[in-house]
């Protein structure tokens, strides 16, 4: 709670979040002044250049790979800006919808020496910010006058790193008769840190002393609303839901975390790329994501929230059982979800089994 009106740690790297989507450098407390590709601005890239500091271009080792650029910083490399370097050059070592039709040119060098954990964060920035995961970055010896001169959000590195899970509360729940059940109930939770709202849809009256069937269901806009056959989304959301009113009990938890928590505009440069021939995992990993990048706490955390401490979980997914418990829910049963497959998604289910370790 903050203990007086200006913004706490977390408040304040919210801001930092909403300053790199628009674009506004953003300053770690440490000496590092730092920019998102996606929504770098030209002028602003021309006059980082006139500035003393270290210029480099912060990527993750998934994208350093593609590239075929040495990480020497394990997760994330630091890529060396060539003096001539334009912002669409910068853009094109972020962005791979131009890999294929323009291959990088040259080898990329990174840097190898000194230390990268406030690049690191500030990769964590730009990914919190659901924007391609890759930043540039500008060492400074006066971070706080910087900030101050121009007036920029200034966090602390090490803070950011921490990746500390906002709290939520419950905002409001009202009753909300639905097709497989007119006992439906639909519960509003909100983080502390202003980050996008998750919803609890509740069936009849689950005892919170037992197991209660659920189900965590990540957003999928595409399948969810569109009907989309590029994956089993939609089916699953409505068997899950239909199940829960069958047994007359149950929560399903809608996790605003679209496109397994890189937000809907990658998930669709993803989608670009599958259209390419790279498979769902492949894609993630050209753009510089991991397979998976959802934070399942938050599920956790609502179900305890609401009274309950343990599941019967409906998933074919093997990881969402083990986060769960790793949270401190216990996971009685799985309870498998196969519906919806079609001749759009076969290959998509098959490579979730194949990498993802989905159980068919
Ligand atoms: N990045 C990315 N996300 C996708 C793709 N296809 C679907 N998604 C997202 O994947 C998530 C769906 O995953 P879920 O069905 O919740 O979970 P799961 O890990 O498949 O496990 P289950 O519980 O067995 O369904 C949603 O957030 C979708 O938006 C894709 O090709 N790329
Ligand atoms: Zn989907």
């Amino acid at each position: 709670m903050p203990t007086n009106l200006s913004p706490d740690i977390t408040e304040r790297i919210a801001r930092a979040r909403a300053d790199l989507r628009m674009g506004v450098p953003v300053v770690l407390e440490e000496g590092l002044i730092v920019l998102a590709v996606e929504s770098l601005d030209p002028d602003r890239f021309a006059h980082l250049r006139t500035l003393d500091g270290e210029l480099t271009l912060s990527i993750t080792s998934r994208r350093a790979q593609t590239l075929k650029a040495r990480a020497y910083d394990g997760d994330i490399a630091r890529i060396l800006l060539p003096p001539d370097a334009t912002a669409a050059w910068v853009r094109a070592v972020a962005d791979p919808a131009d890999d294929l039709r323009s291959p990088m040119k040259g080898p990329l060098h990174s840097a190898r020496d000194g230390t990268a954990h406030l690049h690191r964060a500030a990769i964590a920035l730009v990914k919190a910010a659901r924007l391609l995961p890759a930043a540039l970055t500008l060492t400074t010896q006066d971070p706080a006058g910087f900030a101050a001169a121009h007036n920029l959000t200034i966090v602390p590195g090490a803070e950011v790193l921490q990746q500390r899970l906002s709290p939520l509360h419950p905002v409001i729940s009202a009753r909300l008769p639905l097709a497989v059940s007119e006992a439906g109930r639909l519960h509003v939770f909100r983080p502390d840190d202003g980050a996008e709202e998750h919803y609890a849809v509740e069936i009849g009256q689950p005892d919170r002393a037992a197991p209660v069937l659920s189900r965590l269901h990540s957003a999928c806009f595409t399948g969810d609303l569109l009907g989309s056959l590029k994956c089993d989304c939609g089916p699953q959301l409505r068997g899950a839901l239909a199940q829960m009113g069958a047994e007359g009990a149950g929560v399903l938890l809608y996790l605003n975390q679209e496109g397994r928590g890189i937000g809907l505009a990658n998930k669709m440069r993803a989608y670009s790329l599958q259209d390419q021939g790279f498979d769902t995992v492949e894609a993630n990993h050209r753009l510089g994501f991991e397979d998976d990048e959802r934070d399942f706490r938050i599920g956790a955390e609502i179900l305890k929230r609401m009274g309950f401490s343990a599941v019967r979980l409906m998933t074919n997914n093997p990881a969402k059982v083990a986060r769960m418990e790793d949270a401190g829910i216990t996971v009685t049963e799985r309870v498998p979800l196969m519906v919806g497959e079609n001749r759009h998604n076969t290959d998509y289910l098959a490579t979730k089994a194949s990498k993802s370790g989905h159980l068919l």
